[in-house]
């Protein structure tokens, strides 16, 4: 685990990658210093700042007046909300605004939003002038957990999620906490999902922490800012260990080979499932398939589950609605999956709370039948 700094109501949390390591400051109030912390890192820039239709109105005129008064000019970039917006058409729009604006490789694409602008944003930095400055300004729960750190980044194609992307590190994330009070309840909900993953991962102390503290995580206050700490130092210390996921960095995707079949079937209809809401089903079903292979208690397996439902997360695939899914289109998205290695699928499997493995060549035929039985399980 990475060391957490505190300094007042905030904390700070670095991402150690040698000439590439970076800072993610964490806490209520960050967005009011951003102008600051940045042109002490990079005097002189410009910047783009990528944001969507849902966050310009709540937070764009705030960030840009910050970066005025810290002598920093910026333009905007509105795009629409929603998974959607991962599309090779939207990646072209950014490209082409920052490139109108004639911003340089040395100037700053900000990514001002949820993880879906994260992605984009931080995939158009990363090829355009073959890689400019990248800053994350994280708004979502989801986003300050898990996506604005890391350097994943891309978009989706129709034949599978984040299909098209580089790896691409910040180099800064400013998680202003306050800012997730305007996130709907559904939101914050689908955010939580992963930040269950990193106790579900390897963390059992922190799944119990989150069970008995659930409740103050949804209400704000300290320890929302302790869970979304807790979560960067649990990913920083992966990052630092695997950047491009040759191993342990796999981890990280536990629900997300269930999850983000999910999401391409749903066709990234927000509407119908959101990453975070795929993220807990999978969840589930990982959990499910560990125990239907002997690997874990249907006890633990139970307590998992029970978890994500007691804060109000789908852990079925019946609750997505919209037309139902079938083996063959699931078992079409799973073979894309960026884990597949030689055409044998790669899952995140578990032994026991907080115990989970990275498991190579499971067999096609045992997950199509799982989720036969699954895909038959009422809502
Ligand atoms: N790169 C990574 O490591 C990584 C990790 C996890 C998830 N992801 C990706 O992140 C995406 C999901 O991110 P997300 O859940 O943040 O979705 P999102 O970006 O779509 O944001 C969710 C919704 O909340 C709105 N919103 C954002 N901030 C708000 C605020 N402060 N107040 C009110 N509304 C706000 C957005 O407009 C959007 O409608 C997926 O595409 C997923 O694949 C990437
Ligand atoms: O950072 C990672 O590594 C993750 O796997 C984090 C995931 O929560 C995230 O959804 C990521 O975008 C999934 O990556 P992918 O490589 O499976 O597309
Ligand atoms: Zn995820």
């Amino acid at each position: 685990m990475t060391d957490i700094q505190a300094s007042g109501a905030s904390k700070t949390v670095r991402v150690e990658l040698g000439a590439r390591s970076y800072d993610i400051l964490i806490g209520p109030g960050i967005l009011a210093r951003a102008g600051e912390e940045i042109a002490r890192r990079a005097p002189g820039i410009r910047a783009a700042i990528v944001t969507d239709e849902t966050v310009a109105p709540l937070y764009l005129a705030r960030m840009q007046d910050v970066l005025r008064q810290a002598g920093i000019a910026s333009s905007a970039i509105v795009m629409p909300a929603g998974e959607a917006t991962k599309s090779l058409s939207c990646l072209g729009e950014v490209v082409d605004s920052v490139l109108a604006d004639r911003l340089e490789r040395g100037d700053t694409v900000i990514a001002l939003g949820g993880g879906v602008i994260g992605d984009l944003a931080g995939f158009a930095a990363g090829i355009v002038r073959r890689g400019m400055r990248f800053i994350q300004i994280p708004t979502t729960l989801l986003a300050q957990v898990d996506s604005s750190v890391g350097g994943k980044t891309g978009i989706n194609s129709p034949r599978g999620k984040n299909l098209i992307g580089v790896f691409y590190q910040p180099q800064l994330v400013l998680a202003d906490t306050e800012v997730l009070s305007t996130l709907s309840p559904r939101e914050f909900r689908a955010g939580y999902a992963e930040v269950v993953k990193y106790g579900l991962i390897d963390q059992p102390e922190f799944f119990e922490w989150l069970e008995q503290h659930h409740a103050a995580v949804f209400a704000g206050g300290p320890e929302r800012v302790e869970a979304v700490a807790r979560c960067c130092a649990a990913k920083a210390a992966v990052v630092a260990g695997d950047e491009q996921e040759h191993g342990n960095r796999a981890l990280l995707n536990l629900g997300h080979t269930f999850g983000h079949a999910l999401e391409a079937a749903a066709n990234y209809d927000s509407a119908r499932l959101v990453h975070g809401e795929g993220v807990a089903i999978g969840m589930a079903l990982a959990h499910r398939f560990s125990a239907q292979l002997g690997l874990i208690s249907g006890q633990d397996a139970t307590r998992a589950v029970r978890h994500l439902q007691t804060v109000g997360l789908p852990t079925e695939i019946s609750q997505i609605p919209g037309p139902r899914f079938t083996v063959d289109l699931l078992m079409d998205k799973i073979a894309q999956d960026k884990k597949v290695s030689k055409g044998k699928l790669t899952f995140i499997l578990t032994r026991g709370l907080g115990q989970s493995f990275v498991a190579r060549d499971i067999s096609a035929e045992k997950v199509s039948e799982f989720l036969a039985g699954q895909l038959d399980a009422p809502a």
